[in-house]
């Protein structure tokens, strides 16, 4: 069953970004457990369509060091902070994953072996092999970095094919589309003009370790309920980014 729905999709195991935001709702701060759970069924759609999924998380709905440091806090430790709120949204997930009968397992690149298991690419292959939901929190495991670039290099270790990064709108564009209504979105970009044009949909960083790893990139909108899928089915509005 699960190689003869994989045979009509480009891609076996497939990473997805979710920001921290993106678990908020309509909230200003925090889980929204609606959300958490239309989420979660929107993974599952994928996981029916028969590819492994592995999943980085963010924390911005919680902590973003950027935007803490200085409070009587080095980077570091507002980062650090920033990394524990990632872990508190892949605690949720995961609950509901279970509560929805779909294996999952929660790791975390910060070892915290008491409250989820620690990251070791080993483990989460295993897991991807056996079909579970792999919940990645504390992104890189160390500071001055983005879950973005956590997710390019998460993805690139456990051998993804493609990083979906999940956001909030359908693709990249040639400028931000939320400030400049005149921009136009691509279907298709390279590593490297994403790049040279400086477009801001995920950090610089996570781009160029991407393209290091010739790991192509889909960006597109999490906001219609269903749309991983609809991504991975090509009947979605998105951005590739390849070489
Ligand atoms: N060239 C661009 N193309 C698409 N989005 C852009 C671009 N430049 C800036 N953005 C903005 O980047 C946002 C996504 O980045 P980010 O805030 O890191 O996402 P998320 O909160 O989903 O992690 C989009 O919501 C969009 O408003
Ligand atoms: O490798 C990483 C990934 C994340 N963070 C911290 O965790 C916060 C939450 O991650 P991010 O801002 O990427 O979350 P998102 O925007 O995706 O919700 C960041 O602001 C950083 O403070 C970090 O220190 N190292």
């Amino acid at each position: 069953m699960k190689e003869k729905a994989m045979a009509a999709l480009p891609y076996k195991r497939v990473l997805v970004k979710l920001s921290g935001e993106a678990l908020m709702g309509t909230e200003p701060f925090g889980i929204d457990r609606a959300t958490v759970r239309r989420i979660a069924e929107d993974v599952i759609a994928a996981v029916k369509l028969g590819v492994e999924v592995a999943v980085v998380v963010g924390g911005g709905n919680i902590f973003r060091g950027s935007q803490i440091a200085g409070m009587g806090l080095s980077r570091p430790a507002a980062d650090s902070m920033g990394m524990l709120a990632t872990v508190m949204n892949v605690i949720a997930l995961e609950a509901q994953f279970t509560s929805l009968g779909q294996p999952a397992r929660a790791m975390s690149g910060v070892a915290m072996p008491s409250v989820v298991e620690t990251y070791t690419r080993q483990q989460g292959m295993e897991h991807l092999s056996k079909d579970r939901v792999v919940l990645l929190a504390g992104g890189t495991g160390n500071p001055f970095f983005t879950t973005d670039t956590g997710a390019a290099l998460r993805a690139a270790e456990l051998e993804c094919d493609v990083l979906m990064k999940a956001t909030q709108v359908d693709g990249i564009y040639t400028a931000d589309p939320k400030k400049d209504p005149t921009a136009t979105r691509f279907d298709r970009i390279s590593h490297d003009e994403v790049i040279r044009r400086d477009l801001k949909v995920m950090d610089t960083a996570a781009f160029a370790l991407a393209r290091e790893a010739s790991l192509p990139i889909i960006v597109f909108s999490i906001h219609q309920a269903g749309s991983i899928a609809s991504v991975l089915r090509g009947e979605a509005s998105c951005t590739l980014v390849t070489a």
